[in-house]
């Protein structure tokens, strides 16, 4: 599990391991674990320390000082260093290191700050730490800006200047750098977007914290986390106990939605999957995934194939749309399920279930049109993009996306469910638990109906018996990866080639077994 914390939380553990060690302890280990990462990447980039050019950019508080002695550390071995000194103090230490070891440092002029930092092999960004607040000011803003020019590497200390560290958010410019070497503990900036995609690859230094840490704020699940929480298929199962998921999707319009979502749970590993909509969706899904059992709603009364074509009618004159489909572990509602009287009706009986329901795409129109069908006892995981999140909220989109954080933690208190929000990182909160960020992915995931196949790999993983907030996790871990690996990308996530969604479905079985191997070796 890959933990983080917001700034207090950091700064109060900081506060107690510091009153146990000498002054200036800290920072000596935070400077000597930055410049051994810088080392590393100048050898890579320029073939050593030695003749390396590297510009630091500093502001005035310990992120600037933090700088200023890794800096001091290089020009010992050989590089050419030059400071910006942006505040308007620096720190005193730092900056009589960084000369007494041969390194130059002048006030920030912007033409010459550009000229260095054009032609540096590696710029260091100790503009501000986690005590920043609020968009960058003058003229930390410019020299966010000229960083992107550079030819060489940019490096963030603690955290890329202008991201809030406790929470991911940009309010203006922000440094982007390929990477940031973070002290003691992630900051929750560092693993939630915006923040995550300015801070390219994390590097963790160790000075110590460890014991001084509370539970963290937001937590990331690892490879090894997702197969120890996964289902196993072991000899005694069954598809029973596998687990069932019933799927209530797709209409005459959208039928697609419905063979995206039954899809991801097929391939998910569900039990069995029961599939519950009107004559168009059926067909399809039939026609895809012969391995669901599907029931065709018809006017308020349905008929079920269960695997053959046999039409049963309701005959308790009921009109409960569910009363033919059978035991279910779980419920899937709402891809391309339209919301019309029909959809509405069928949402109403999935909602009155005594079983975990994920409320997906049209279900989440339903919902934040008719709250009472929250009102329920069994757990709700709701899985709602920025827009969807937007109409249940009743807050702008775009103050959703920019403040994801808070958004999601708001929407699983106000709407007493685990909700997982979709989007370049997705995140899921429920209350009570640290909210979970993921770290899997490809920007070739934000393709029509990806968010499909999620929901149905979460409804398997809810039937295989896992909790809304472990469900909603490890879905969102697979479906992240088996998206990274249907674009034949790296594990930067910047995959080569388009993907549809019914390719993420398809490398899920792929993407499992070899996380599965890499957790426990084969043959376990
Ligand atoms: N406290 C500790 O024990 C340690 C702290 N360390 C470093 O210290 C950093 C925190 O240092 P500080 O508390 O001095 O804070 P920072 O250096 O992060 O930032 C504070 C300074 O930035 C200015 N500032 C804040 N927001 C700004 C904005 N939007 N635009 C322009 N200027 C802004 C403030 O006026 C203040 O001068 C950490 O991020 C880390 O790099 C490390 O050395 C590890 C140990
Ligand atoms: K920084």
């Amino acid at each position: 599990m890959r933990t983080a914390y917001t700034s207090d939380q950091i700064r109060t553990a900081e506060r107690a391991l510091m009153a146990t060690l000498p002054e200036g302890t800290l920072m000596s280990r935070a400077a000597a674990g930055l410049a051994a990462v810088c080392a590393r990447l100048l050898t890579g980039v320029h073939g050593s320390v030695y003749g390396s050019r590297v510009v630091i950019l500093a502001g005035s508080g310990d992120n600037g000082g933090d700088a200023l002695y890794a800096g001091a550390r290089l020009a010992r071995r050989g590089a050419g260093v030059s400071a910006v000194l942006a505040g308007s103090r620096t720190h005193e230490g730092g900056l009589a290191a960084l000369l007494a070891a041969g390194g130059r440092a002048g006030a920030f002029a912007e033409d010459r700050a550009a000229d260095l930092v054009r032609e540096a092999d590696l710029v260091l960004d100790g503009l501000v730490g986690i005590g920043g607040s609020g968009a960058l000011r003058e003229p930390y803003g410019t020299l966010a800006g000229l960083a992107a020019d550079t030819r060489g590497l940019v490096v963030a200390v603690d955290v890329p200047s202008g991201v809030d560290a406790g929470t991911g958010e940009v309010a203006g410019a922000a440094v982007r750098a390929q990477v940031t070497v973070t002290f003691g503990a992630y900051k929750n900036g560092l693993l939630i977007d915006p923040g995550a995609e300015r801070a390219g690859a994390v590097e963790l230094v160790d000075i110590g914290l460890g014991p001084y840490l509370p539970g963290p704020d937001v937590e990331a699940l690892t490879g090894d986390d997702v197969v120890r929480l996964l289902p196993q298929a072991g000899v005694e199962s069954d598809k029973y106990r596998r687990g069932v998921v019933g799927i209530a999707a797709g209409s005459d319009r959208y039928t697609g939605a419905a063979v995206l979502s039954v899809g991801g749970a097929v391939r998910a590993g569900a039990g069995m999957v029961r599939f519950v909509s009107s004559a168009e969706p059926v067909r399809y899904v039939r026609a895809r995934w012969p391995e669901a059992v599907t029931t065709v709603l018809r006017d308020g009364a349905e008929s079920s194939d269960a695997s053959q074509a046999s039409q049963a009618q309701g005959s308790d004159g009921s009109d409960d749309p569910l009363r033919e489909v059978g035991r279910v572990q779980a419920w899937v509602l709402g891809p391309g399920l339209g919301t019309d009287a029909r959809a509405h009706a069928l949402a109403r009986a999935v909602l009155a279930e005594d079983v975990p329901v994920l409320v997906d795409a049209d279900g989440l129109s339903l919902v934040a049109g008719d709250r009472a069908l929250l009102r329920r006892t069994a757990p709700t995981l709701l899985t709602p993009h920025a827009g969807e999140l937007s109409r249940l909220l009743g807050v702008p989109r775009a103050e959703i996306e920019a403040g994801r954080l808070e958004h999601v933690r708001r929407a699983a208190a106000e709407l007493g469910a685990t909700v997982l929000l979709k989007g370049s990182t997705t995140v899921i909160a429920e209350n009570g638990h640290p909210v979970r960020a993921n770290t899997t992915g490809t920007p070739w995931l934000a393709t029509g109906g990806t968010g499909d196949v999620l929901s149905g790999i979460a409804g398997a993983l809810l039937a295989g018996g896992l909790s809304c907030y472990d469900a909603a996790a490890c879905a969102a871990y697979l479906h992240g990866l088996a998206g990274r690996d249907a674009a034949g990308g790296g594990p930067d996530g910047r995959g080569r080639a388009p993907i549809a969604a019914l390719d993420v479905a398809l490398a899920l079985p792929a993407a499992i077994r070899a996380l599965t191997w890499a957790s426990i070796g084969p043959g376990q």
